[in-house]
């Protein structure tokens, strides 16, 4: 069974007296395991389909279905705290917080099942992500951005979800880190058994995952 899917999801912005559909009849069905990304021009509504699928917005009508569950009934806020970790590009850290404490903040709020040593596994997932332990002690705002990014995929990792969604995740980022962070998505999903969706405006990320979807006039397609 499909981890997280949409079930004929309609969304749409009311404009005047006009509906401005930026998703019609959706049905779409993404699996543990693999590494998805959505393609879209800008406004096409990608920022709208993760926020629909990270329960941070609802659809219009339809379901978005977590192991076949409808998330409504799941609770939004239970969802969000428990099944999904988002990376946003502009990674949206507290600043004055160090890398592992960032990373810790989830695991204060999840009713997900953890080990005790939670700094330590902080500190260990950090060190997964590429960052060494003299970093995790500093506080973010003096880390770079390519930092800044690996603490929120570390972050979003913290409460052991399956489903890792991101938001142009490298689109502050030079060339040579996209790289480390798409190298990571792809270990996610093949080594450690995520569900990964990411939305990104490059074509060149898009090759390397393992099914794209675009977004256009309001429909999700499959992208060959
Ligand atoms: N709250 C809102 N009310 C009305 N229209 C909105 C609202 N939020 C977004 N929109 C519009 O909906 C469309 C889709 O926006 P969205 O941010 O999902 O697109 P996107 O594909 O993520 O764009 P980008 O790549 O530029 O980030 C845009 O035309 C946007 O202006």
């Amino acid at each position: 069974m499909a981890i997280i899917a949409t079930e004929d999801v309609n969304y749409y912005y009311q404009d005047g007296d006009q509906r401005r559909y930026i998703l019609k009849d959706t049905s779409i069905s993404f699996d543990k395991g693999k590494f998805y990304t959505i393609l879209g021009q800008s406004g096409s509504g990608k920022t709208t389909f993760l926020s629909l699928l990270s329960a941070l917005d609802a659809p219009k009508e339809g379901k978005i279905l977590y192991q076949g569950k409808d998330i409504r009934n799941i609770g939004y806020e239970n969802f969000r705290r428990n099944n999904v970790g988002i990376i946003f590009q502009s990674y949206n850290l507290i600043p004055y917080l160090t890398a592992v404490e960032n990373v810790m903040v989830p695991m204060a709020i999840t009713e997900n099942k953890l080990p005790d040593n939670q700094k330590e596994v902080a500190y260990n997932l950090l060190d997964y992500i590429g960052i060494v332990k003299s970093k995790s002690d500093r506080q973010v705002n003096q880390l770079s951005g390519g930092e800044q990014q690996r603490v929120a995929i570390a972050r979003a990792l913290a409460t052991n979800v399956d489903v890792i969604l991101a938001d142009e995740p490298t689109g502050n980022l030079d060339e040579g880190i996209e790289q480390e962070i798409v190298a990571i998505f792809k270990k996610l999903a093949h080594e450690h058994d995520k569900c990964v969706i990411v939305v990104t405006h490059s074509n060149e990320i898009a090759q390397q995952s393992d099914d794209t979807y675009i977004l256009r006039k309001g429909r999700l397609a499959r992208y060959e």
